[in-house]
Parts: C-alpha cells; structure tokens; sequence
C-alpha cells in the first residue's frame, strides 16, 4: 500500500528511485501558468511513453504509452502478472523504471509535489493493526500535514464513521479497503491511482467500492485503477487501456470497444462458411466452436446471408450483437483465436 507522500510504510525497492525518470519531453509539461511544474488545466495528468521495467529475464512492463487526461477514470485491464501493478508502482515513484519517460502531474512520479496531488492505494493496504482506522489515519493526517477535520470528511466519504473508532484488526476486508481510500484521499488529491481496489472484496464490499469510485469520478477527480475484472472496468471507466504480458495491447473508450458490433453466424459446413467469408470480406471472420463471428456493420447481414447461400451454405442463423468487453479482451489477448476456440 501506498500513500504517497503521506506514508511512513512505503514499499520502496529502489531507494531515490524517484524523480529523475523524465527526459523533460512532456507535452503538458514546460509552460507557464499550470499547476504542478507548469502544468496546464488540459494537460494530461499522466503521460507515460515507452516504459519499460526489466527484473532480470522478465520483462515486466514493455514499452508501455498511457495518457490520462484531467477528470477521467481511466482502467488499466489486464490478466494476473499483466504488468498493471509494475505499472502503478512506477507512476507513484514506489519503484524506477528500466526506460521509458514518466510524467504525473507535470512533474516526475515520487517528486513532493507531486506527491502532494497524488493518492494512491497499491496493493494490499498497510495498517496498524492495533491502532483504530481513526488513529491510523490521525497518523497519516499527521505525516502529512492535514488539517484534522479532513479525516472526518474522508472517513465520510467512504463510509466508515460508524466504525472509526475499533482497532483495524478487527474490521472486514471491504472495510480495510476503504480505509485505504481514505488515507489515499486524505490530501483531497486531483489524482487517484488505485491498484485492484475490489480485489478479495466479497460482492456487497466490491459494490460499495465501486460506489465510491464512482463518487469520486462523478467528483471531478482523475482517478486510474487497475483491474482484471472486465465487467468492473466497463461500469466504472471512461477509458480503458489493456496490458497483456507487459504490453499495452489496446486503448479506448469504453463506449468505443463495447459499441462495436459484429454478426453472429450460425451456418454449415461452419469451416467452408468461415472460408468464404474470409474470401470476401477478409480477416474480419472467425469461428469459436461453430459460431462464426464478423466484425462489420451489421448493415451487411443481408449481403454475407447471399454469399453463403450462393456457396451452397446453410445458414441457420444470423444476428447482429455489441460485442461485450470480455470478448474484446479476449480477442485482443488471444494470438490465435480459433486455436483457442475451446475455451469459449
Ligand atoms: N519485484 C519483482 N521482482 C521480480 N519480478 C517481478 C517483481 N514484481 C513483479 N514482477 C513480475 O513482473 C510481472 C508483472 O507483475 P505485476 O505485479 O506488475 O502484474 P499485475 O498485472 O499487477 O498482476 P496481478 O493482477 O497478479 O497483480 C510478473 O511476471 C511478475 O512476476
């Protein structure tokens, strides 16, 4: 867990790891009058190029680019060992990347400043057990320097005020969460980095979560959060960037990747349908079990119906459908989709 500069439990591999990550190249970065390191208003609040992070023989993070821009929740989504938390890490200056150029907020990840503007939760948050969530965060509050009366309205905001005063050992994993959401909000940040934040969460924990990302979306701050649950991403983002084996595979709107539609098939001999289909419209075609699906303006569903039955193929059934986000993600992770035609 990571609080920024609020923590005195810092999860750090590279100690003075931080700072020295940019070349200066930023696009929001050089000019007068912004925020943070002359940072404008639109600026992007994150802007990551070519990062790499190396551990040895693996390639954690492999030439990854991420721009996320001012008042959007952006969701990084990915498989276990993807890269996402390798990712998050760097952008909060935990650890140094290999190669790559890093800015958040106009400045480099780790820099005070930044800090300041930057609430994050990495991992499994880190309490004192023995402590309420009320003098943890007195703690924190302390660390870095914020007003007392902040820690109520956190406390509010993700709802734990009922249980401020019991030790943390003793609260819910759904609640240890939000505890850490607190302490990331403690110093009212512009920028949210949430790695996982429904993960372990049973479903009436993963819904208050999500709740309160939302909350916080619908509030005018710029959160990133991590996840490998589809589903989560579509309801919560604005944005999604998807990393498989430390490579940024895809980026776009939600709407964008959900929206697209395509045509679902049912025809016979489906391997002969997939063929001429290919033939004439291209690698557009593939076959999961025997459903062959195109991805094209379903406009065109009378024209492929004509092309089969004029190839002496029988079509048993023929539909548009908006692609669901999972099949996008599978696709886009899958280097040969009919080889892995069972798994569906
Ligand atoms: N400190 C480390 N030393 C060696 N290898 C590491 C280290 N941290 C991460 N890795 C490796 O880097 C790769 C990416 O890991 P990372 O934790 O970033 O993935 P992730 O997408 O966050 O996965 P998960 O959803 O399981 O948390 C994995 O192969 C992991 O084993």
């Amino acid at each position: 867990m990571s609080w920024g500069s609020c923590t005195p439990r810092v999860e750090v591999d590279t100690p003075g790891a931080v700072g020295e990550v940019t070349t200066g190249r930023g696009r929001g970065g050089g000019g007068p009058g912004g925020k943070v390191g002359g940072m404008s208003e639109t600026a992007p609040l994150v802007e990551v190029s070519g990062l790499t992070k190396r551990y040895g023989d693996t390639l954690a993070v492999d030439s990854v680019d991420l721009l996320v821009q001012p008042g959007e929740v952006y969701g990084f989504l990915g498989p276990n060992g993807a890269g996402k938390t390798t990712t998050l890490r760097i952008l909060t200056g935990l650890i140094a990347p290999t190669s790559g150029t890093v800015r958040v907020l106009g400045g480099s990840p780790g820099q005070a400043r930044v800090l300041a503007r930057t609430g994050s939760m990495i991992e499994s948050p880190a309490f004192y057990p023995y402590l309420s969530g009320l003098d943890n965060l007195r703690l924190l509050a302390e660390y870095a320097d914020v007003p007392r009366a902040r820690i109520q309205k956190v406390l509010e905001l993700v709802d734990l005020t009922d249980r401020a005063q019991d030790r943390f050992s003793t609260y819910s994993l759904g609640m240890k969460q939000r505890l850490g959401v607190a302490a990331a909000l403690l110093k009212d940040p512009e920028l949210v980095i949430l790695d996982e934040p429904t993960n372990g969460l049973d479903p009436a924990g993963m819904r208050d979560m999500r709740r309160l990302i939302r909350e916080l979306g619908s509030d005018g701050r710029t959160v990133l959060l991590s996840s490998h649950l589809l589903g989560e991403v579509q309801q919560l983002c604005d944005r999604v960037g998807i990393i498989n084996e430390g490579r940024m595979i895809a980026e776009h709107h939600v709407e964008e990747l959900r929206g697209q539609q395509e045509l679902v098939i049912r025809a016979a001999p489906s391997e002969s349908a997939r063929s001429v289909l290919r033939g004439v419209l291209g690698d557009v075609v593939h076959l999961y079990d025997d459903t062959l699906r195109i991805k094209v303006d379903p406009s065109r569903a009378a024209e492929v119906n004509r092309v089969l039955v004029e190839a002496g193929i029988a079509v048993s059934e023929l539909r548009s459908t908006e692609r669901a986000l999972e099949d996008v993600f599978f696709e886009l992770t899958t280097t040969d989709s009919e080889e892995k035609a069972d798994d569906r």
